[in-house]
């Protein structure tokens, strides 16, 4: 990205170790400086919810890799996080946790949160930390048994939290959704568009 002639610019980075929000981020002409990611525990704590959880671990992951900063830069992270009701259903790591999702995904409606911070680190002056929820409506049909399986073995599952892949063979199973579709896949566009143009630096048209 050409550095802008009238306003000074940080470094953008990217906390993330996911390919999709990358992906996601270059859709709307932006590349990032850095992609470092965060590591962190994102287990949710007891009796959290979804809402609060997916801020939270955006902030942290946002706030972890600025710690580490020592020039001007602006961190971009996020959290997603799939819900029934007050329930947190975990970033499938085995088939098992992913079965387990699918089955209750199966035939209802599910919330999917996705937190985005931008924080300001390495004395940058300029910058303010910002942020944003998004929460999308997610509607699976009834799954088969053997849907299921399929579901499995295609593999789309691994690393997604609640076992599934929206972008992925899932698709075929999701009768509606109500909000952004980019937010279930890791990044919302429009908010993370909009967090950027409030920034000085002029990132976006
Ligand atoms: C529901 C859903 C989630 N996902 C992904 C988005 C996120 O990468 C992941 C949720 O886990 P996150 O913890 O939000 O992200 P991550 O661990 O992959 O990456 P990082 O924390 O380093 O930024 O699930 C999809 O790709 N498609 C979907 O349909």
């Amino acid at each position: 990205m050409p550095p802008s002639a009238t306003v000074a610019r940080p470094r953008l980075i990217l906390a993330s170790e996911s390919p999709r929000r990358l992906a996601l981020l270059r859709q709307i002409g932006i590349e990032p400086d850095a992609v470092l990611p965060a590591a962190l525990d994102e287990s949710p704590r007891q009796g959290e919810l979804p809402r609060p959880c997916a801020q939270r671990l955006a902030r942290e992951k946002g706030a972890a890799i600025a710690a580490g900063e020592t020039t001007p830069a602006l961190v971009l992270a996020a959290d997603t996080i799939v819900a029934l009701g007050r329930r947190i259903l975990p970033k499938a790591e085995t088939e098992e946790q992913a079965r387990r999702c699918l089955a209750l995904l199966s035939g209802r409606r599910h919330t999917v949160v996705t937190a985005v911070t931008l924080t300001p680190g390495g004395g940058w002056e300029q910058g303010r930390a910002c942020e944003r929820v998004v929460e999308t409506s997610v509607a699976f049909s009834r799954l088969s048994a053997k849907q299921i399986d399929a579901l499995i073995e295609q593999g789309d599952w691994r690393g997604k939290a609640g076992g599934y892949a929206i972008q992925g063979m899932a698709a075929a199973f999701i009768r509606q959704i109500g909000g952004s579709y980019s937010a279930v896949m890791g990044l919302p566009l429009f908010e993370t568009a909009q967090l950027l143009r409030g920034q000085p630096g002029g990132w976006l048209a």
